[in-house]
């Protein structure tokens, strides 16, 4: 499959994307397009492909089969064996082990792309200063790297990546080496410098934090394909798949068979709400955590007791079992600490309930 450049006029797109090492497929057919100035977060569990497409698009590999285009023009097509490398694209990338040159100065690293190119020094000297300025290391241009924290190394690395005003910025999980504050606040400082640069990016990350935050699509991968490609509202509202649900730790996925009049907890006698008509079918749902509110153990509430529970900054978030059906594994937020072990009574509010469209069907 071949983009038409002439009827694309996205920043980049795939078209029919796979890779193989040998026999083994690691990509297994990726379609995507992201227009100009957009941010796309690829998402996903180790192993699922993420660094692979991003090296695909940064020229690092070429594809087994399918295309790739940045700005119209085609960079890679396995049916043509049109390859163009990485120098050609107009790309600035950023690593998560940072990449900078150790001998260098940080103004030296900054500036070297533009060397590269043959820029004039006084330009190469302004420029730099001015990427420098962005990522707020402008007094920094005389330093070594070493003398750098984690986070101000990470900013040179940004500042280079830009210095050159790419058309297309690649984020190998950038921040992954940054401890959780300060990876915090990077995403959100990143987020505002790619908004006022108006880049186009891609970002690869397994932080489904980071990609809610940074991204105007994220795609979700498993397993070589994208399982969905939405905006962080879509995914969050309407998750394709109860994978990605659990990717995305919307809440607790449950299977669900009618009995009766009866919505029960798959394996259990536990009922979860009276069944409407019209579905008939086993069923796979989310039950989101803020469609549970927690309390005491009482007759009207499902009983549940506590697995494991984390602070969060807005309460404590609790893994629950329910009593009588301990292989459903729900979420829930509380405001007093859960402590493994305690007893909770829950209230499910059943309009939050997500349904998902295919079917579970029992063995025979
Ligand atoms: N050079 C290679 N030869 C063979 N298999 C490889 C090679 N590089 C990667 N793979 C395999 O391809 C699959 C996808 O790897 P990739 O690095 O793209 O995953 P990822 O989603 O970025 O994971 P992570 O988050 O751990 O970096 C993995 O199963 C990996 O083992």
């Amino acid at each position: 499959m071949t983009i038409d450049p002439s009827t694309s006029n996205a920043a980049v797109s795939a078209a029919g994307l796979e890779l193989h090492y040998g026999a083994t497929p690691v990509l297994r057919g990726i379609d995507l397009s992201l227009g100009q100035g957009k941010t796309l977060a690829l998402l996903g569990p180790s192993g699922c492909g993420k660094t692979t497409l991003l090296r695909l698009v940064a020229g690092l590999l070429a594809p087994s089969k399918g295309s790739v285009a940045i700005a119209g023009q085609i960079v890679a097509d396995a049916a043509t064996n049109a390859f163009s490398p990485p120098e050609k694209r107009n790309l600035g990338m950023v690593f998560q082990d940072y990449a900078l040159w150790p001998h260098m100065t940080v103004g030296g690293n900054v500036s070297f792309p533009l060397e590269m190119r043959g820029v004039s020094r006084a330009d190469r000297e302004r420029r730099t200063l001015h990427a420098l300025d962005r990522v707020g290391l402008s007094a920094y241009a005389g330093r070594r790297p070493s003398d750098l924290s984690g986070g101000q190394q990470q900013r040179v690395a940004i500042a280079r990546a830009i210095v050159a005003e790419p058309q297309l910025i690649l984020f190998d999980e950038p921040l992954s080496n940054l401890d959780r504050e300060l990876r915090e606040n990077m995403v959100g400082e990143l987020a505002e410098l790619i908004a006022s640069l108006g880049l186009t990016a891609i970002y690869v990350t397994h932080d489904h934090s980071e990609a809610l935050t940074l991204a105007d699509q994220v795609a979700v991968m498993r397993g070589g394909l994208i399982e969905q490609l939405a905006t962080p509202d879509e995914l969050v509202a309407q998750p394709a798949t109860p994978e990605v649900a659990d990717f995305l730790r919307l809440g607790g996925i449950a299977e669900l068979e009618r009995r009766d009049a009866c919505w029960v907890f798959r394996n259990s006698d536990i009922a979860l709400m009276r069944a409407d008509e019209g579905r008939t079918d086993n069923s796979r749902v989310l039950i989101p955590v803020a469609a549970i509110t927690p309390g005491d153990i009482q007759p009207d509430r499902l009983a549940a007791t506590v697995l494991r529970s984390q602070f969060r900054g807005d309460g404590h978030l609790a893994t629950v079992s329910l009593i009588g059906a301990d292989h459903v594994e729900l979420q829930v937020l509380s405001r007093h600490k859960l402590k493994p072990g305690d007893g909770v009574g829950l209230l499910i509010d059943h309009d939050q309930i997500r349904w998902f469209a295919h079917p579970v069907h029992s063995p025979q």
